[in-house]
């Protein structure tokens, strides 16, 4: 437990997994930072979203916002449960997305304003086809993230996240394996990416950094 109070990137001063992600957001739109989070981190993150499952708090995936909102097998097919900051593991994996919030508005100022995030379980055969996470103007989506809750996954076990950084290319770019405590960050206006379909059950967090479109009369909500 005492693990989990540990920042693990404390006091970096210009070249840590920290400003490696940022870097990456600022020349190629995307970066990837394998064991980011600490295993001890990962598994109590993983053992919650597994009892939270079997507790009946995961939902089918649905797509888009409010009356857009439908739910579509085509298209995908996890399940999710929203963070809500409950539990020590949850609270640990926020500060730190907190520190990497604020280093991105000081460094990028892209403005993000908050992050939504949820559990997501792909069932065996569960895939999430080519798409992007936000569309100019029309959602708060600024930055997506995700870190992956899966230890001992091999190239045999699929569900890697495709990430196309040229999104006219033929031929993908980079495929990521959902390894244990690694993150993914990403502008949710400009990479698609996909979930090719995994054979084991695949474990994730996935979140987005988001703008403010709240006004006096109107309080965006989080989801
Ligand atoms: O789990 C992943 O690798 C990505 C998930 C994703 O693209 C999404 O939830 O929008
Ligand atoms: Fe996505």
């Amino acid at each position: 437990m005492e693990e989990l109070l540990q920042p693990p990137h404390g006091g970096g001063l210009g070249h840590g997994p920290r400003d490696r992600i940022v870097d990456g957001l600022a020349t190629r739109g995307y970066a990837v930072e394998p064991a980011y989070f600490s295993p001890v981190l990962v598994r109590a993150l993983r053992r919650e979203a597994l009892l939270r499952d079997r507790q009946g708090g995961f939902t089918e995936a649905a797509i888009g916002r409010n009356e857009q909102l439908q739910q579509n097998e085509r298209i995908r097919r996890d399940r999710t449960c929203w963070l809500n900051g409950s539990t020590l593991a949850q609270v640990r994996l926020l500060e730190e997305m907190e520190q990497l919030r604020q280093l991105i508005n000081s460094r990028l100022f892209l403005g993000l304003f908050d992050l939504e995030s949820h559990f997501a379980i792909y069932d065996p055969g569960a895939y999430y086809r080519r798409h992007l996470d936000a569309f100019r103007g029309d959602n708060p989506r600024v930055v997506s993230v995700v870190v992956y809750l899966n230890a001992l996954w091999t190239p045999a076990d699929g569900g890697c996240l495709r990430l196309w950084p040229q999104p006219d290319a033929v031929h993908h770019d980079l495929d990521v394996a959902p390894r244990a405590g690694s993150l993914v960050c990403f502008l949710s206006e400009q990479i698609p990416h996909e979930v090719l379909p995994a054979r084991h059950d695949r474990l994730s967090i996935a979140g987005w950094f988001r703008r403010n479109t709240s006004t006096g009369a109107w309080i965006d909500p989080s989801r």
